[in-house]
């Protein structure tokens, strides 16, 4: 009976989220321990496919980096980063291209179809969806001089072409992208998931984005977790050491996109069963929120 409550009770909880984000976009990246621990694979594909269920248009980016790192090792290629950046010559744009649409791309397509969902699988290729152009990275020395450092082809978004993934949408199936973009002359580019999330999310006038991590969200200094924090405090995060490595380009994401029209965006725990519905449907949520 006390079970029987507890779940009306949540369903009570969800109801007015339901109808609020019923036909409105959400942007999820899926990466890290989410992807790694067979539970929360499992967690993870029950939630889209929930979302999509209730009328949520649900777009699915994933990341690959260990993967990628794997199979790198095995190739006896040695990769190293720039602010967050996979340097990534030809050699490793070959490799990375191969994992993220031909291994991991396929995996999370399978993952969410094997649980009763209608997936399908593109990359930044696909109907031209990612344009890309070189990203250039300054990197400040110790001298306190600013130096330019070729990463190779790693690449920024400078338009998105939605055009086969709204299709792909409206035909019932939930999209999920590889971050592979494309140049102006067809060349392969390696992006950053998280930044793929925002840019689509962007073009897409999405409700929320959601990013997965492996933290509990946004913390303080002193560790405390930080559930809500507004767009005009994130500079002085960064700047004051609150938000360092991995989660700048991250917050940095977050911005772009809330300054591009997007409502809303969480950075989740995909170490909790269910990250995504908890975040969405509770009135409390559990990581951080970046609110416009
Ligand atoms: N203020 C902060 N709150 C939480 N994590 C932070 C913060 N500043 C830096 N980090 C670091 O950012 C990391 C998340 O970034 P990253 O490892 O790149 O994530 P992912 O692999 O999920 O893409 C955390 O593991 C943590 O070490
Ligand atoms: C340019 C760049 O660094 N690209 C990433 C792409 C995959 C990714 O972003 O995966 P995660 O979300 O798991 O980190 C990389 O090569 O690892």
């Amino acid at each position: 009976m006390q079970k029987l409550i507890e779940k009306a009770s949540t369903l009570m909880e969800a109801l007015p989220y339901i109808r609020r984000f019923s036909g409105k976009t959400i942007v999820v990246k899926y990466g890290g321990h989410a992807m790694a621990e067979e539970k929360l694979r499992k967690s993870f594909a029950l939630d889209v496919i929930l979302l999509k269920y209730i009328g949520i248009n649900t777009v699915v980016v994933h990341g690959g980096g260990p993967q990628i790192n794997e199979t790198l090792k095995r190739y006896g290629i040695v990769s190293e980063f720039v602010q967050g950046m996979r340097v990534t010559d030809a050699e490793t744009m070959g490799v990375v291209e191969m994992v993220l649409t031909g291994q991991v791309n396929r995996e999370v397509v399978g993952l969410i179809n094997q649980h009763g969902g209608r997936a399908a699988g593109m990359s930044g290729k696909d109907g031209s969806l990612l344009i890309c152009e070189k990203m250039l990275k300054q990197v400040k020395k110790e001298d306190g001089s600013v130096e330019q450092v070729d990463i190779g082809f790693v690449g920024d978004v400078v338009e998105v072409n939605p055009a086969l993934l709204t299709a792909v949408e409206r035909g019932g199936f939930i999209p999920v992208i590889a971050p592979i973009g494309v140049g102006r002359e067809g060349e392969s580019y390696n992006v950053n998931a998280d930044l793929v999330a925002g840019k689509v999310a962007s073009a897409l006038g999405a409700e929320k984005l959601i990013l997965l991590t492996d933290v509990s969200g946004v913390k303080s200094k002193s560790g405390d977790l930080l559930s809500s924090i507004a767009l005009s405090d994130v500079p002085t995060l960064i700047e004051n050491g609150t938000v360092t490595g991995g989660m700048i380009p991250k917050v940095t994401c977050c911005t772009d996109a809330l300054s591009a029209g997007v409502k809303k965006a969480h950075i989740v725990d995909g170490r909790i069963e269910h990250a995504i519905l908890l975040e969405i449907f509770t009135n409390v949520g559990i990581g951080t929120e970046i609110l416009a």
